[in-house]
């Protein structure tokens, strides 16, 4: 069937570019509903946030299409009136655009939006190909799994269009975990309206979402607890610093001293102005510039001008690591545990230390100090964060969506390139963490700092690189980040 709309009187106006009023702030969709009733209290309605949502994300849509066909399925809430705003923009704009509309609109402003659309409207997808398919079915409204049906119509109009561009999240994406259907079809284009969602930094969803930008529609900072670490430029030496006043980070080695001289190696080229490596044990890649001091690890961490140390890489798991550890947690200092220090950390370890402490696990890590600490929760999210709460410690939960719990708050990051999962990748991490941990004494901006000089690194060193010459790149890239 196909229809066309009788003409509305509704004018649909563009919008005057628009600044970013809160960049970095997530909401999750409970949040977003409350940041909206705030809003709509405050005098803004509804209408006027749909318009915002609708023509931002016509701007990007005409650029994607550059005059081409554009489909845009729109489903019955909200995400679909934003779909038909964008095709009355499109429209105004002169760019041919039609409308699959296989559920009525259902919502006051998704029917007040269609009935500014006066282009062609389908309910079926049938000979429907063209240069971009924009999904405007479901946003952060999803209530339950998206049926056969629609998901075959998703994949359909992906399939023949050149170019996706999902609204909000794309349909069947649980915007505040990012969980997602094995089959969901892959975008080019993701735009956030207002606010990012998790989803657009954790779970299952982000190898399918494509690029994310955020389309402005003047929602204020709620001041959540939810936040994207965007890169920010590190601070240089101040004039009359020396090396003990840059950072004396203590790197404690163990059974396996290679690893911890990558991380040694990565410190002292993230800015640490002295670096000294406290292992029992030598190695033939110990490099001249890297001071060894192999006095008794208590002896060695008294050194009162320490301001970070780092243990876990290379350390075993002998009871001669949990003596290290001890030891380590004893000095009082600021300090990186990670890998094995990890998967020897308990309770009771942990607690006469009230330093300051970075815990970096992977997913395994996690897992175990989760069980180690008895929290636990359904999602990556949830298990940080308990652990970060029962532990007093930030937790840095590596992977491919790398988030980082401290208290209440969580730091989202961009995803970083996937050749980073590889051997030694964290050793090198936790070793520019330390650095970081020194310079700045704070270990929220530490360990945010360690992850986007991580990522850069890895992005300059290129394809298929070893952890030493990420190492070796994390000098560039803490140029490039000053
Ligand atoms: N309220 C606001 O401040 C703004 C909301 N905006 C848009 O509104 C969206 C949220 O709108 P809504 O709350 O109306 O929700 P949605 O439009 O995401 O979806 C809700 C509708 O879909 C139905 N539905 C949900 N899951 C389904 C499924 N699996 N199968 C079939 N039907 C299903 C629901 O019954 C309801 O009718 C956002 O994602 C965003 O795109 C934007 O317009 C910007 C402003
Ligand atoms: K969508």
């Amino acid at each position: 069937m196909t229809h066309s709309k009788s003409p509305s009187s509704e004018t649909v106006t563009a919008s005057p570019p628009r600044a970013n009023s809160a960049p970095g702030q997530i909401l999750t969709t409970a949040q977003m509903r409350d940041a909206e009733a705030a809003l709509y209290e405050s005098g803004v309605e509804e209408w006027t946030l749909m318009q915002r949502a609708g023509h931002g994300a016509a701007d990007w849509i005409a650029r994607a299409s550059a005059g081409n066909l554009v489909t845009i399925l729109c489903g019955p809430g909200n995400n679909g009136g934003d779909g038909y705003v964008a095709a009355a923009a499109l429209k105004a704009r002169g760019v041919p655009v039609r409308v699959v509309a296989p559920i009525e609109p259902k919502t006051e402003q998704a029917k007040r939006a269609a009935a500014t659309f006066d282009g062609e409207v389908l309910d079926h997808a049938a000979g429907s190909h063209g240069a971009v398919f924009v999904d405007a079915l479901f946003g952060i409204g999803l209530a339950r799994p998206v049926s056969d049906d629609l998901r075959r119509l998703l994949t359909d109009l992906r399939a023949s269009h050149s170019l996706a561009v999902a609204l909000d999240v794309p349909s069947g994406v649980d915007a505040d975990t990012g969980a997602c259907p094995d089959d969901l079809p892959s975008y080019d284009l993701t735009l956030s309206f207002g606010a990012w969602k998790p989803a657009h930094f954790t779970g299952d969803a982000l190898a399918k979402l494509g690029v994310v930008r955020l389309v402005d529609i003047d929602v204020p900072d709620c001041g959540g607890n939810l936040r994207l670490s965007e890169p920010a430029r590190l601070a240089a030496p101040d004039f009359a610093t020396h090396k003990y006043r840059r950072g004396l980070v203590a790197v404690v080695g163990g059974a396996m001293p290679g690893a911890s001289l990558m991380t040694a190696r990565a410190c002292a080229l993230a800015g640490a102005g002295y670096v000294k490596w406290m292992s029992d044990h030598d190695h033939p890649g110990h490099p001249p510039d890297l001071v060894k001091d192999d006095a008794p690890l208590d002896d060695a961490l008294g050194d009162d001008r320490i301001s970070a140390i780092v243990i876990g890489p290379g350390l075993g798991r002998e009871d001669d690591a949990q003596a290290r550890l001890e030891a380590v947690l004893a000095a009082g200092k600021p300090a990186v545990l990670d890998a094995d220090a990890l998967n020897l950390l308990t309770p009771a370890l942990l607690e006469s230390c009230d330093a300051p402490i970075l815990l970096t696990p992977h997913e395994g890590e996690l897992a175990r100090l989760c069980e180690a600490f008895e929290v636990d929760g359904e999602t990556k999210r949830e298990r940080a964060s308990a652990l970060a709460k029962a532990t007093g410690c930030a937790v840095l939960a590596k992977g491919a969506d790398t988030l980082l719990a401290v208290g209440e708050d969580l730091r989202f990051f961009t995803p970083a390139t996937r050749w980073l999962s590889v051997a030694g990748s964290g050793d090198v991490l936790a070793g520019i963490a330390a650095a970081r941990l020194a310079v700045t004494g704070d270990l929220v901006q530490a360990a945010c700092e360690a992850v986007h000089l991580h990522g850069r690194a890895a992005r300059i060193v290129g394809a298929g690189f070893t952890a030493t010459m990420l190492a070796e790149a994390v000098h560039p890239a803490l140029g490039q980040m000053l």
